[in-house]
């Protein structure tokens, strides 16, 4: 197993490349499962949890080819085919190695008439229920039964009816599996206090694309009329918001200056307004945004929540550059139950940090020291990697395939902007 080694101490400068986002080519490729006409992706980033969902996609007979890009280019153009859906079963070796298979529900269910996928199980940073994923989908016309750890769903007649429901908690996978298999149902759905997230915008402006009808589009209400076919299209996935925001910290906690190549400012909002306010200048536009910080951190307090709040996936970066800020910070996560993981690691780093429930107090500290430290999920494993960037002398980061799930080429992209990390086998 690999494990990356971080020599702390070296001010970030330079351009990072921002590639396409996980978490919305995660719900873009099972759009594939709608229509027999080919999908092209553009900009999918080249990380274990795509090439993991496209051999899911192998399953359910989706074929797909990889064109236009150069293995060393960023970004990939991928073309998938589901001329016939020839298995529309997920199995649970494959789901449970990615949670975000259970995306595949919604859009199996619209186009076979019926899908088996298996229960996802919870994972490192909470239980993780589907119950909203399961309810959104009867309430459009599906008959869901729970057997031998599957989901069995199917629509009466073959094709669902839609419906209306409304959202008792803002949910991206659950909103991302209603809005897949309300474009082919044969009425109109509408559906109340969905997620706004960018991923969801860009979710349903590729289903436009195909041909859907939806209307409210990064609204909380979404009203989609139903259409019996949906058309082949191409389309560019978004630029990482969280990969952006990942390296701002990263440049922020070494008093970088690094400009983030096509990452775009208005999907960063609040990450932008936490970096204000923790003292760092930033600034972009729909293109790039640039990171320009002198050293000097102050204590703030932040507060996840769902978009337009700052996300769950940027707490445990904030809570990195927070160790080094001047003064006590209050983090609050409102939205998973166990994802304060980094904190014992962070601890070993010298991190001075009390957790008590969702809060956790961060007593800024004047020097991270470099340790050997255990990822333990996507975002808990960056975060250990800010405070390496930080800290004195050598930290050794292992179970880095937490990363390769979701930080495209993570050591060359720091390496570009003088950092001091390498990876190498593990022991
Ligand atoms: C692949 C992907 O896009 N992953 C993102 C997605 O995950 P994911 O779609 O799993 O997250 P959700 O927005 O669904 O979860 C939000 C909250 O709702 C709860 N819940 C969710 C569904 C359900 O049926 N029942 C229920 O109770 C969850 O346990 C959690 O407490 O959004 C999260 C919240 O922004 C991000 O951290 C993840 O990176
Ligand atoms: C939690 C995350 O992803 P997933 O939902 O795929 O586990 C994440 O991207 O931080």
């Amino acid at each position: 197993m690999d494990k990356l080694i971080i020599r702390g101490g070296n001010r970030l400068s330079g351009t990072i490349p921002i590639s396409g986002a996980k978490n919305s080519a995660l719900t873009l490729i099972p759009c594939a499962l709608l229509t027999d006409e080919p999908v092209t992706l553009r900009n999918l980033p080249r990380l274990a949890d795509i090439d993991g969902f496209q051999h899911l996609m192998t399953q359910f007979g989706v074929s797909h080819s990889i064109a236009g890009a150069r293995p060393e280019d960023f970004g990939r153009v991928v073309t998938l085919q589901a001329t016939r859906i020839t298995n529309s079963t997920a199995p649970y070796d494959l789901v449970r190695k990615m949670r975000a298979s259970i995306l595949v529900l919604g859009p199996l269910l619209a186009r076979a008439g019926e899908a088996t996928v298996s229960l996802p199980g919870g994972c490192a940073i909470g239980n993780r229920p589907i119950d909203l994923h399961l309810k959104a989908l009867e309430a459009i016309g599906a008959e869901i039964e729970l057997a031998q750890g599957y989901v069995r769903a199917s629509a009466p007649g073959g094709r669902l009816a839609g419906g209306d429901y409304d959202f008792p908690v803002v949910s991206v996978g659950a909103t991302e599996n209603a809005v897949m298999a309300a474009v082919k149902a044969s009425g109109t759905s509408r559906l109340t206090n969905v997620a706004r997230e960018p991923e969801i915008v860009d979710l349903c402006n590729l289903l436009c694309a195909m041909g859907a009808e939806i209307e409210g589009i990064g609204s909380s209400d979404l009203t989609i009329h139903g259409v019996e076919r949906l058309n082949g299209a191409t389309y560019k996935v978004m630029p990482d918001r969280i990969e952006a925001g990942s390296y701002a910290c990263a440049a922020a906690i070494t008093g970088g200056s690094v400009t983030l190549e096509g990452a775009k400012a208005s999907d960063m909002a609040a990450t932008m307004h936490a970096l204000r306010n923790i003292g760092v200048e930033v600034e972009g536009d729909e293109k790039r945004v640039r990171v320009e910080a002198n050293g000097q951190l102050k204590a703030t307090n932040l507060s996840t929540a769902p978009y337009p709040g700052l996300a769950t996936d940027m707490q445990a970066q904030f809570m990195s550059l927070l160790c080094k800020a001047d003064g006590t910070s209050v983090l609050k996560e409102t939205i998973f139950e166990n994802r304060y993981m980094h904190v014992p690691e962070l601890s070993r780093m010298g991190a001075h940090i009390e957790t008590t429930g969702r809060t956790a107090v961060v007593h800024g500290v004047d020097e991270l020291n470099g340790a050997e430290v255990m990822a333990t999920d996507l975002r808990a494993s960056m975060s250990l990697i800010i405070a390496a960037l930080a800290a004195t002398g050598e930290t050794q980061v292992r179970r880095v395939y937490h990363l390769d799930r979701g930080y495209e080429r993570l050591e060359e992209k720091l390496q570009l902007v003088g950092a001091d990390i390498e990876r190498v086998g593990d022991d």
